[in-house]
């Protein structure tokens, strides 16, 4: 099952494109990460699946409906935007209360539990805590909605080591227990290594990679091997990045195919590696006729 899935899907503010031509398909009861740099487009595309902003081109379908487009979509779809927004003036116990009266499954016993667990003070007014105890109540309101998909702008940026650590585990419990799925963005790679199962890396507003994280590390490989010229690389194999030395050449490539050439050391990747490879953008080495990154 599908629980997003866009075509064509393009924001622009003014003659400036946020995102365009979107296309992605996430599978329902997972966790995706969602990468770039800063913007990339990242925050636009989790608010045209929050129903927060409308596309310009394209279309966007959110757990089988239109974002945003009614009660019932809104009771799918939780979603904790950047900068964690609470409402200053009102207390924590406030902030649970609201949440119980605006959405029809409201665990109150998981937010209560939370909240404890973090140890926020119920009469606390959410303007004095520190940014930190502000992002974990937003995040406590997320969860507790217990949507059928919770999109995370940038959830743990704010959060210490182990309290990251324990929403991470958190939100892997929901996503065991009770299907849910989530998309995160998130500049810490370590974490979405630990997190996601899927990945969308999102480049100057354009979708550049995609898809299941096991799959993505078995066809991508760096290479190295005595320097050389990229012509004579077979045609199946997609340079995604590359740096020479005066005698070396490293690549990391994308391919199906095996890799047969013996005068290339294969390396296994890591997600960060992948990651990194895509974010560095052209402007390597690369001759004039080869891009970098496609
Ligand atoms: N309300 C707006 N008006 C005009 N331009 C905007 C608006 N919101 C975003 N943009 C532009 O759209 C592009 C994408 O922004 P977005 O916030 O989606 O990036 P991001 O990947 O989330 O970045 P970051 O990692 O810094 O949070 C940027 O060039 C940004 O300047």
């Amino acid at each position: 099952m599908t629980v997003l899935r866009a075509r064509g899907l393009g924001k622009s503010y003014r003659r400036r494109w946020a995102l365009a031509g979107c296309a992605l398909d996430i599978p329902a009861g997972h966790v995706t990460g969602l990468v770039g740099p800063n913007g990339a487009g990242k925050s636009t595309l989790l608010g045209l699946a929050a129903g927060m902003l409308a596309p310009t081109t394209g279309t966007i379908e959110v757990c089988g409906g239109v974002p945003g487009s009614g009660p019932a979509q809104l009771a799918k779809v939780g979603f904790v935007a950047q900068n964690s927004p609470v409402y200053p003036a009102l207390t924590v116990e406030d902030h649970l209360r609201l949440g119980a009266r605006l959405n029809p499954g409201w665990d109150a016993a998981l937010a209560r539990d939370r909240v404890e667990r973090i140890g926020l003070d119920p009469g606390q007014r959410a303007g004095r805590l520190s940014g930190g105890q502000q992002a974990q109540l937003a995040l406590t309101l997320g969860i507790a909605k217990r949507p059928e998909l919770l999109l995370l702008d940038e959830p743990v940026a704010a959060l210490d080591p182990l309290a990251r650590r324990e929403f991470l585990q958190d939100l892997m419990a929901s996503v065991a227990e009770h299907g849910l799925s989530v998309v995160m963005s998130s500049h810490l790679v370590t974490d979405l290594e630990r997190v996601c199962d899927h990945l969308i890396v999102l480049v100057d507003s354009q979708v550049r990679l995609t898809g299941e994280v096991e799959d993505l590390l078995a066809s991508h490989h760096r290479l190295s091997g005595p320097r050389r010229d990229l012509g004579t690389l077979p045609g199946d194999q997609e340079v995604i990045s590359v740096s020479h030395t005066e005698r070396q050449t490293t690549l990391l490539v994308r391919t199906e195919g095996p890799i047969l050439d013996p005068a290339w050391t294969v390396g296994r990747l890591g997600l960060e590696d992948l990651v990194l490879a895509y974010l560095r953008g052209p402007g390597a080495e690369a001759p004039r006729s080869l891009e970098v990154v496609r």
